[in-house]
This record gives structure tokens, sequence and C-alpha cells, in this order.
């Protein structure tokens, strides 16, 4: 199981908090889906104080870490005073950095990205940036002080799943001791089996349960999909062959 910042984390699933139904359901979907971190948007939390208190309240009897995050900041400064902001009120150091860079893809701005993540990192905050799979921009993050690294699957809120299987392939072996999460644009559990056959350690996700016809039975896809894919890289996968190999022997045939 993951160890993000020396904790020891339960589940290889995140769940996002947004876009459920009502609150009741996302608090099935995240007890059916053992996940062991949750991130929460400091707007939302911040946004009225008795919606706030109650979302608060549900958060904390599931029992999970929280991961404050920065959803909608679209500059290094703006990012970092919503991380100092989320520091106060979750008391906690980490934080999901996110800084915006376009408006359709939702891509993060790799330079304001890295500005914030320095900033924050010297300021002694647990960073979980997300990012894109670029070795370079993910080589500085580590050099900053990113101890986590977040590349994306897919735009967020796409369902696109694993864009650029290559580069999450390098990535994993350009980093083997850097806990690794592919963050964002997940649409299926197969992705997230996917993902975790690629040696990866976590998948964050939101739309793919929050907005399914059944969040509560997508929550239990995803975590049967990350453990079967976590277990499949663990027993060392064959590798794939252009030419067939007969899998039953010829052996006692009647006409060889
Ligand atoms: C909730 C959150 O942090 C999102 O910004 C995250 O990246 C999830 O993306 P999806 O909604 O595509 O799963």
């Amino acid at each position: 199981m993951p160890v993000f910042y020396g904790k020891d984390i339960p589940s290889r699933l995140m769940l996002g908090t947004a876009q459920y139904p009502s609150p009741a359901i996302l608090a099935e979907a995240f007890r059916q889906s053992g996940a062991g971190i949750a991130t929460v948007s400091l707007r939302r939390e911040a946004g009225g104080e008795r919606a706030g208190q109650a979302f608060w309240s549900l958060i904390e009897e599931l029992g999970v870490a929280v991961l404050p995050n920065t959803a909608g900041c679209h500059s290094a400064r703006e990012a970092v005073t919503t991380a100092r902001m989320a520091r106060e009120l979750f008391e906690t150091n980490w934080i999901k950095l996110e800084v915006i860079g376009h408006a359709d893809t939702l891509q993060p701005d790799p330079f304001g990205l890295l500005e914030a993540a320095a900033q924050l990192c010297a300021e002694g905050f647990e960073v979980f940036p997300y990012c894109t799979e670029d070795l370079v921009l993910c080589e500085r993050l580590v050099e900053a002080g990113c101890k986590v690294l977040m590349p994306w699957g897919a735009p967020i809120g796409t369902g696109l799943g694993l864009n650029n299987i290559y580069g999450l392939r390098s990535l994993r072996a350009h980093f083997p001791d850097i806990p690794l999460v592919v963050d964002a644009g997940l649409g299926l559990p197969s992705q997230a089996a996917r993902a975790m056959e690629l040696g990866y350690d976590a998948v964050l996700l939101n739309t793919a349960v929050a907005r399914a016809g059944d969040p509560v039975a997508m929550a239990r896809g995803f975590a049967r999909a990350v453990e079967a894919g976590a277990l499949a890289a663990k027993a060392d996968p064959m590798d794939p062959r252009d030419m067939a190999a007969p899998s039953t022997p010829v052996l006692g045939k009647a006409f060889l």
C-alpha cells in the first residue's frame, strides 16, 4: 500500500468529494470504495459556514485522511495563498497543488506549478502536485521537494482514461522510488487497473464515481479494479508477443 510523506495509506484509491448527488451517497460511496484519502476543495469548504460545517462533519465521520486541494487556481500566487488558508483550516501540511494553465483542457501550468511547489515546499508543506507526465517538469518538482507526483491520466472530468501510456510508463521507470498517482481523467475501473498494472501506487478520481448513475456501485468497481491491477503488477506478468504460442501441448493429439 502507498506511503505518502511517511504516512501509510490503507488503499490505492483516492476520491474527490465534489458533484455527488447527495451527502449520503458521497458517504456510502466512500465506505464502499475503502478509499484512504479524500481530497477537498478549500473553496467549497469556505463557501458557506453552515454547509461547510455539515460537510466537514461528514468527512470526519468517514475517518479518511484529508488532502486539501487548490482546485480552480490559475496562478502560483493564487495557489500559494489558497494552500496557506487550507493549512489553517484543515490543520494539515498536505496540499494537492493544482495550478491550471489552459481553459479548455484544464492542463496544469508547468511553470506556475513549479513556482508554487518550490514556495510551498520551502514553507514546510507536503506537496502533491497535479502535473503532466513531462519528465523534465517532474524532475524539477522532485528537486523542489515534492515527494509524490500526480500526473494526469487525461483532462479533468473527461473520463478518457490513460491518454499517454508511454509517458506514464517512462515516468514510472524514471522515478522508481517516488510514489506516483494517476490523477484525473479516469472514467472506468479498467483504466484504474491499467494504472496499477503500470506500477503506479494509487489513482485519484472524482467525476467517474460522483457522476455515475450509481456512484456506490461504481466506487465498489474502482476498489476492486485497483486491487486487481496491483495484484497483477506484483505477479510478474508475462511479456506480450507477436507470434501465437499454443497454450495446450500438442503431445497426445490423434494427428500430428
Ligand atoms: C477532485 C479533484 O481533485 C479533481 O481535480 C481531480 O483531478 C479529479 O479529476 P476527475 O474528476 O477527472 O476524476
